[in-house]
């Protein structure tokens, strides 16, 4: 068993790989066996974790997941914590492990109970796992409510209860946890509902235990990125071996996102960065920046460039967008050249070909973008499952393409997507967006692929907020100067 951090790359499985996977290894072993396992893993975590907790209530469902738990609490009793079982289920309906688990904690010594405990030091929540067809309801519910929100720790068995194990959607509000009081032990594998859209927040620390199953010969659906190799600089370099960056971006009263992309660029080791506004009377705003050059719009020589676009373009990138669609070489597609792509055809189809002139694209919506450009209705629809939005996108337009958000899912054609875990909301600030484009616009000119500068990039950039200073205010422009 270990616990899950941002620099651990590992392979996420659906619900029904997982299933496959269970099968497979359930019909290798004695009966019961996987949840024993599966049980003696939450009861040594639980005592790890809490080793004082005095009053363990143990919230179980009606099927496996709760028989995960039954045992647990068997396992609990015999290391004398004093675990209390409050079961939402139908005992004559249980199946067979379960039922086995559940006469084993009574067996052991385990109070069974109708009604939640008045107090509790660690809450274990095993009422749904993988079987949650619907949102948890009345008495589900209520013990939910208390034991997310009581501000008490809790451990979750293989998922938050009603948290989508596929998509990271949720049918309960589970809202924010306190830093280290929530954990969630994934059993068996690791499930990409875990890491993204209200995943995070509803497992808090992921821990995994695959419980001594191979998920050998079952494809991944996801992946977790971990984190990307260092690049180390040859001494024998100069400004030209590190490429230029140009950006395209920053209308009238949105000069700022051209500037902050323009200087992540700079400070995420481009050789060079131009910055050409489309506010034909700037703002003097780049003078505390004089590594920057400036140039008209129509001067740029495309084709020699890594350009960045969109970053505050309003409506006068669409003007531009078919030249740069047709000559970058290297291309970030960010806020409003994406908006311009999502309503225009031609545009979406100059897109699509550039693969095939073997042309590098990254694109990086935020939800709201990406439902646009998917002709979704609202960022909701994309939220409700990520990955498919995210491997839809990079289907349709055979771009790389970076969903960002919490857990920012990165998608190829032909590739796994993969999920980050640096970041946190603390990059919900006007601005940060703008500096990702810009980081990826210098990693795209120093060389890199498309995949490998996009993941890499979403990492660093999560990780510069993951170790920001908490007495210190995150703001784009600190970001971009990091
Ligand atoms: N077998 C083993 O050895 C191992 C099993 N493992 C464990 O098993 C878990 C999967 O078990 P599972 O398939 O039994 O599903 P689980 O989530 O417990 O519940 C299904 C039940 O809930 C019901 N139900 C659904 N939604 C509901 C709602 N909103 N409100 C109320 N009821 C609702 C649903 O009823 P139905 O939808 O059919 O009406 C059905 O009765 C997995 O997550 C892991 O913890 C692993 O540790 C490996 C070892
Ligand atoms: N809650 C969060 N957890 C992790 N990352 C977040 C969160 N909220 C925002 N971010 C990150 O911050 C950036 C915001 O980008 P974007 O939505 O384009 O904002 P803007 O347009 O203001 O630049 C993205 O990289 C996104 O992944
Ligand atoms: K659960």
């Amino acid at each position: 068993m270990h616990r899950i951090t941002a620099y651990y790359q590992a392979d996420l499985f659906d619900v029904a790989a997982t299933r496959r996977i269970e099968r497979a290894a359930a019909a290798k072993l004695p009966a019961h066996a996987l949840m024993r396992r599966a049980g003696l893993a939450v009861a040594r975590l639980a005592a790890a974790l809490h080793p004082h907790a005095r009053a363990i209530w143990i919230a179980c469902g009606p099927g496996n997941n709760g028989g995960d738990a039954f045992e647990a609490a068997a396992q609990l009793r015999e290391r004398s914590f004093h675990p209390i079982v409050t079961f939402a289920g139908d005992e004559a309906r249980l199946p067979d492990d379960a039922r086995d688990a559940l006469a084993r904690a009574r067996a052991a010594g385990v109070p069974i109970l109708e009604d939640a405990p008045t107090e509790h030091d660690l809450a274990i929540d095993a009422l749904l796992g993988l079987g949650a067809t619907r949102a948890p309801e009345g008495r589900m519910a209520q013990w939910l409510t208390q034991i997310y929100g009581a501000g008490k720790p809790v451990l979750a068995v293989d998922l938050p209860s009603g948290l989508d194990a596929d998509t990271g959607h949720c049918s309960f509000d589970f809202g924010p946890g306190a830093p280290g009081q929530r954990h969630c032990l994934s059993l068996l594998t690791l499930k990409p509902g875990l890491f993204t859209a209200h995943g995070r927040d509803a497992a808090g620390a992921v821990w995994f235990d695959d419980l001594g199953c191979s998920s050998d010969g079952e494809a991944p659906c996801a992946r977790l990125a971990g984190e990307p190799t260092f690049r180390p600089r040859a001494h024998a370099s100069h400004k030209g071996s590190f490429g230029d960056v140009a950006i395209l971006g920053g209308d009238q009263g949105m000069t700022g996102a051209a500037v902050l992309a323009a200087t992540a660029a700079l400070h995420g080791g481009a050789g060079r960065v131009f910055l050409a506004l489309l506010d034909p009377r700037p703002p003097s705003l780049i003078e505390p920046w004089p590594e920057l050059m400036l140039r008209r719009p129509e001067q740029l020589a495309l084709e020699h460039l890594t350009i960045v676009c969109g970053c505050g373009g309003g409506d006068a990138i669409r003007t531009h967008l078919a030249r740069v669609l047709a000559q970058a070489p290297r291309l970030v597609l960010d806020a409003d050249a994406l908006n311009a792509i999502a309503d225009d055809a031609a545009l979406g189809t100059l897109l699509t070909q550039r693969s095939q002139h073997r042309l590098a694209t990254v694109m990086t919506p935020h939800p709201l973008e990406a439902a646009r450009l998917l002709g979704l209705s609202t960022a909701v629809d994309v939220q409700a499952d990520r990955l498919a939005a995210a491997a839809s996108l990079a289907r349709r337009f055979q771009a790389t393409v970076v969903l960002k958000g919490s857990g920012t899912v990165v998608a190829s054609p032909n590739e796994v997507p993969t999920i980050n875990l640096t970041g946190n909301a603390r990059l919900a600030t006007g601005g940060t967006g703008d500096v990702l484009a810009g980081m990826i616009g210098a990693a795209l000119a120093s060389g890199l692929p498309a995949l490998q500068a996009a993941q890499g990039e979403v990492w660093r950039h999560g990780a510069i907020a993951d170790a920001w200073p908490h007495d210190k205010p995150l703001t784009a422009g600190a970001l971009a100067a990091t």
